[in-house]
């Protein structure tokens, strides 16, 4: 049974799923400290988090069982993302099941701030008819600047247009051709801060983005421009906002999120006539949480039963017709690695995986993340695709990757390679139509067999009668052979046997065969 732990008041409706599923118990908390969380997270196997909880390097050590931080939104600043990866557990987020909510919010709030709605409300309720302080501004014909084209800023520029706004937009990633479809100018952000009448910001807060409107920028401002902020608290320079408005350069703004949230009480903002502030309730909508905690149930059920899941945050986003075209061979991966990582003695320097026939024309990097799992998985605990490369790395193993022409033998090839301070070893496999997945080459020899179960491989000199005396050796204590393949390159040259036994092939009978005069080397494997 897995334990699922859910923080900071998820849509009930949405998390549905998870109540539903037979494998899963579900558990409702709020408001935790780190160290009540630290206390009780050994017993999850994932945490599920909107922007509230901060999940910390802390917590997430103290998270044995923890496989999955699944966030029902789209920022994961809160989210230690290295101290994550480093433990091999999956971050994902639910990037697209808030965006309309969000966008609407700041609609809401430039009008709001353009017309001064929520200051009007605040006099009229206390008994004030004042109509003369809130003559406000049209959005009409006015330019609206948006920095940050993403999910968002596309949505807010779209609605904009409607409004008969002139759209300016800033976002390193958007081309002139998205750009033109969306109606939208492109500048750069000084030029944008210089003509725009309205800006709002939604890019994610990183190093670059980080007081992006500070002080320089409003000074290239027009007098009476407005500004909101439904995106990250820092993005905008709050003391530089201030004195903006203090100096009569910006006439409103509006913000949803703080550099610090929430704010203290003496926050120059919750006192300030011309700015108007929400509780961060950019997604907060029925339909946006009922949307992020669909998204992120079900991307943490696939992680939790080891099925494919689509995107996490702390890999490599894998497009669908990569997926499609690859997914079929994650088993055979994870299998040729396990199988040829129980074959090498001591510590592996290099792994170098060809891939070739079907395989040569697309991205293959997450079929060799399982395989990169595979390998270690016999000597790391708790190595998975998401720190798998991240520990070859951290261990110095060197990862050679290569596609070779296309096989003559077989439609898909896969080789791997591992490099020790003894020498080296290879296997093949393929995935075969109507037999599955089957390795096809150990070292120089051809073999052909289901890599699952419990296996010997066994590296002897091709003499008459070496088969008879291990099956006879075998059956006497009692270990089944399912089956048997023989490989060798030449008459009486060295050969290798790889058999299939029913059960695990006890120490002691590995040492009776280690006895026998024609064999060079056995080793039990299990996979
Ligand atoms: N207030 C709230 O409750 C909510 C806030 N958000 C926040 O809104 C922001 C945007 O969300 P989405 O549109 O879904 O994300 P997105 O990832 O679709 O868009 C972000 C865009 O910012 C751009 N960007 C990155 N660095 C930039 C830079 N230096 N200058 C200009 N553009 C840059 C990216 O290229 C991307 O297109 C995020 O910070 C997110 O956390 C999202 C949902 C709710
Ligand atoms: O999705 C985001 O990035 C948000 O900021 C929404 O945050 P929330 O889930 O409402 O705490």
């Amino acid at each position: 049974m897995y334990k699922v732990l859910v923080m900071d008041g998820i849509s009930d409706m949405g998390i549905q799923l998870l109540y539903d599923a037979p494998d899963v118990e579900v558990e409702k908390k709020n408001g935790l400290t780190e160290d009540e969380l630290v206390a009780i997270i050994p017993q999850y196997d994932a945490l599920l988090v909107r922007s509230a909880t901060k999940v910390t390097d802390r917590i997430m050590g103290a998270g044995d069982k923890l496989k999955v931080v699944g966030r029902a939104g789209v920022g994961v600043d809160n989210i230690d993302l290295e101290a994550a990866t480093k433990r091999g557990i999956v971050v994902i987020n639910a990037p697209d099941g808030n965006t309309i909510a969000t966008c609407e919010l700041t609609f809401a709030m430039m009008m709001s701030v353009a017309r001064m709605i929520p200051q009007a409300y605040k006099k009229t309720v206390g008994g004030e008819w004042d109509r003369k302080t809130f003559v406000g501004v049209e959005l009409r014909n006015k330019v609206l600047g948006v920095l940050g084209m993403g999910r968002i800023g596309s949505e807010v520029a779209r609605r904009a247009k409607a409004f008969g706004m002139t759209v300016l937009g800033y976002d390193p990633f958007l081309t002139e051709e998205r750009a033109e479809k969306l109606g939208v100018k492109l500048g750069t952000v000084n030029e944008i801060c210089a003509q725009a009448d309205f800006i709002t910001v939604h890019t994610p807060l990183t190093s670059e983005t980080r007081h992006m409107i500070s002080r320089p920028q409003f000074e290239l401002m027009k007098k009476g421009a407005r500004i909101i902020n439904c995106a990250r608290g820092g993005i905008i320079d709050e003391m530089a906002l201030v004195e903006a408005i203090d100096t009569g350069i910006v006439a409103g703004a509006a913000f949803d999120v703080f550099e610090q949230e929430p704010p203290t009480a003496d926050h120059p903002f919750l006192n300030n006539p011309r700015i108007i502030v929400t509780p961060h309730l950019g997604a907060s909508t029925v339909e946006a949480q009922e949307n992020v905690a669909i998204d992120v149930s079900e991307e943490v059920l696939h992680i939790l039963r080891d099925e494919p899941f689509k995107n996490a945050v702390n890999m490599p986003p894998v497009p669908a017709n990569v997926l499609n075209k690859i997914q079929p061979y994650f088993g055979l991966g994870v299998k040729l690695g396990e199988f040829l990582g129980q074959t090498v003695e001591g510590a592996i320097s290099e792994i170098t995986v060809s891939f070739s026939g079907d395989l040569i024309d697309t991205d293959t990097s997450p079929l060799t993340r399982h395989i990169v799992k595979g390998v270690l998985s016999h000597q790391l605990e708790g190595v998975n695709i998401v720190n798998a490369m991240h520990l070859a790395k951290t261990r110095g193993v060197n990862i050679v990757v290569q596609t070779s022409a296309a096989s003559q033998t077989f439609t898909n090839l896969i080789t791997l390679t591992l490099k020790t301070k003894s020498g080296q070893r290879t296997a093949a496999g393929t995935l075969l139509a109507g037999y599955g997945e089957r390795i096809v080459q150990i070292d120089q020899f051809p073999v052909d067999f289901a890599p699952a179960g419990h296996l010997l491989l066994i590296s002897h000199n091709d003499k008459p009668g070496i088969i008879g005396k291990v099956g006879t050796l075998l059956g006497s204590n009692d270990v089944n052979i399912a089956t048997m393949q023989v490989g060798r390159k030449t008459f009486g040259g060295s050969a290798i046997m790889v058999l299939t036994t029913d059960k695990e092939t006890p120490k002691d009978v590995i040492k009776q065969l280690e006895q026998l005069p024609e064999l060079i080397a056995v080793a039990e494997l299990t996979l």
